[in-house]
């Protein structure tokens, strides 16, 4: 059986450790799906390809009220597809000659699905139908997290074809309908893309609001506007899914008690599950939470000594840059056991690309009130700003939250233009630990700029009162 010094599962954030720090270790490397994982093959990359078209053909929508007279003609759908994927497979393939190649004389890449059966002992179903049995002095967990599928009668037991975010961005050609399941982020960024491709969308959601871990005021904002451009059925259950012709039926009940919603297609984004269990993480050792999450102290060490997790197998964030933060910190700490590192959560922003954008960090209002945290409020509109003012922005905001004894930001929540870019001097301000009227007065802000929204808004906090 090969032992070697390390072993990485899953090459999404996990293929990033390998570095010249250690060229004398012996390190072998296991991915059962694509390699680059999900951001690069079926995650944040290839969405935001498609948003940004999405956006393109979406912009007739928004030039009407400034006097532009345009209009959508057809979308190359199989041309803006081979585009994307032609690019991004090249990157894919390439990543993984790379890792097998004499470029990496020390790493061995294993095509194939492991599983713990012992103690730092790892079995390998290889895709070439063969297996193989690896043990390490080290471990890194990077298996990412797949798609759930809910216990819905049709679902279920695979007796309705649909699709998730892995197959959905490779149809043939463009349904003329959609339904999505689902109320987060995958459903939103999909029903924008579709829906500005002239797809007919209906969304489907169990709560009240959209994106209901946002702000409430964003989330409202967002439902609002959502509701206006496809059809959006909020407090609503599916309580079964079924063939009709060539698309699906789905049984739905909600305000207006129970019917059926009939669509080419089905799109399941109803959240995505840690892979720790696929792993069999617990004959090695190593615990999972409630979640179906490996337990990982600061340091991304699990229990056992030598094995460290990152990314969606273990973090309570299933975002891309923070696997990326954990694996820097992961890197560090197996070349430095004796001085680790740890991540830092304190200030985890987010963006949802659709139209409107969303962007956020920190806490919501709701949380401050609820949690008694004193708390100071500014909402900026992006309409009384240079920049938004000129586009005619109307109901899109800057949500600043601020601790009124130190003016500390604690919360900040965007919709609207850019939001996503907007937000980041904000972000940058609760890292170094500068104060909402600082960030606003000791630096310029370039007129008229977008950023204004940035400046404006800290400035209708109140000044700190100081301790
Ligand atoms: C549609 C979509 C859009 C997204 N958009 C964004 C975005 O805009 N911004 C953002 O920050 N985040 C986004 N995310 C989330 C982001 O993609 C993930 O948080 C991130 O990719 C997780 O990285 P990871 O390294 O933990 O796991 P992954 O990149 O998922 O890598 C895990 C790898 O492990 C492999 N694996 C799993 N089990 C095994 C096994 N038993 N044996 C061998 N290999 C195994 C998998 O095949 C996979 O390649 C998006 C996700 C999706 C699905
Ligand atoms: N722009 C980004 O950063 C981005 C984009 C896409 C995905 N992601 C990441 O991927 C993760 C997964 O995305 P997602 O949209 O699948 O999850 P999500 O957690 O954002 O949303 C899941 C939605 O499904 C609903 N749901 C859950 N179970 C259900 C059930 N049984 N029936 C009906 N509805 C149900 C939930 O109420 C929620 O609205 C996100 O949490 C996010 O971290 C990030």
């Amino acid at each position: 059986m090969p032992h070697f010094d390390l072993v990485i599962i899953g090459t999404g954030s996990g293929n990033s450790i390998p570095g010249p720090e250690f060229d004398d270790w012996s390190i072998a490397i296991v991915e059962d799906g694509l390699f680059g994982g999900t951001c690069l093959n079926v995650g944040c990359i290839p969405t935001k390809m498609f948003v940004h078209p999405a956006e393109l053909a979406d912009a007739a929508r928004h030039g009407r009220a400034l006097g532009v007279n345009a209009q959508l003609n057809s979308v190359d759908w199989p041309g803006i597809r081979d585009r994307i994927f032609g690019r991004i497979d090249a990157i894919e393939a390439g990543g993984r000659r790379y890792r097998e190649g004499p470029e990496c004389p020390n790493t061995t890449v294993f095509a194939g699905r492991g599983r713990f059966t012992g103690p730092k002992a790892l079995h390998i179903d290889l895709h070439d139908g063969g297996t193989s049995s690896v043990t390490a002095d080290r471990f890194v967990l990077a298996a990412g997290s797949h798609a759930v599928v809910p216990d819905i009668p049709g679902l279920a037991d695979g007796t309705v074809p649909f699709h998730t975010s892995d197959t959905i961005m490779r149809l043939d050609r463009l349904p003329a309908s959609i339904a999505i399941l689902g109320g987060g982020y995958i459903a939103a960024e999909f029903a924008h893309v579709f829906s500005s491709f002239g797809v007919a969308v209906t969304q489907i959601a169990r709560g009240a609001r959209l994106l209901k871990s946002q702000d409430l005021d964003v989330s409202a904002q967002f439902t609002k506007e959502a509701a206006a451009r496809y059809q959006v059925l909020l407090n609503t259950k599916v309580g079964g899914v079924a063939k009709a012709g060539d698309g699906v039926e789905l049984q739905v009940e909600g305000p207006d008690g129970q019917h059926a919603i009939k669509a080419e297609l089905l799109l399941v984004a109803t959240g995505r599950r840690p892979n720790g269990a696929g792993l069999d993480v617990g004959k090695t050792g190593v615990g999972l939470d409630g979640h179906g999450r490996v337990v990982v102290d600061e340091f991304q060490r699990t229990s056992v000594d030598g094995i460290y997790a990152l990314g969606d197998v273990s973090s309570r964030y299933q975002l891309k840059h923070v696997a990326n933060h954990e694996a820097r910190v992961v890197r560090h700490n197996l070349a430095h056991p004796d001085a680790p590192i740890s991540s830092d959560h304190r200030f985890v922003p987010a963006a949802v690309f659709c139209d409107p954008q969303i962007a956020s960090v920190g806490i919501t209002e709701a949380h401050a009130v609820k949690a008694g945290i004193p708390h100071a409020v500014k909402t900026q509109l992006y309409g009384d700003i240079a920049a938004g003012w000129a586009r005619e922005d109307t109901g899109h905001f800057l949500k600043v939250i601020a601790d009124p004894a130190t003016g500390l930001l604690l919360g900040v929540h965007a919709i609207g233009p850019e939001a996503a870019t907007v937000i980041q001097p904000l972000i940058q301000a609760m890292h170094f630990r500068q104060t909402a009227h600082d960030v606003a007065r000791k630096q310029y802000w370039i007129h008229p700029a977008l950023s204004e929204l940035v400046e404006n808004a800290l400035l209708g906090l109140p000044e700190a009162t100081g301790r």
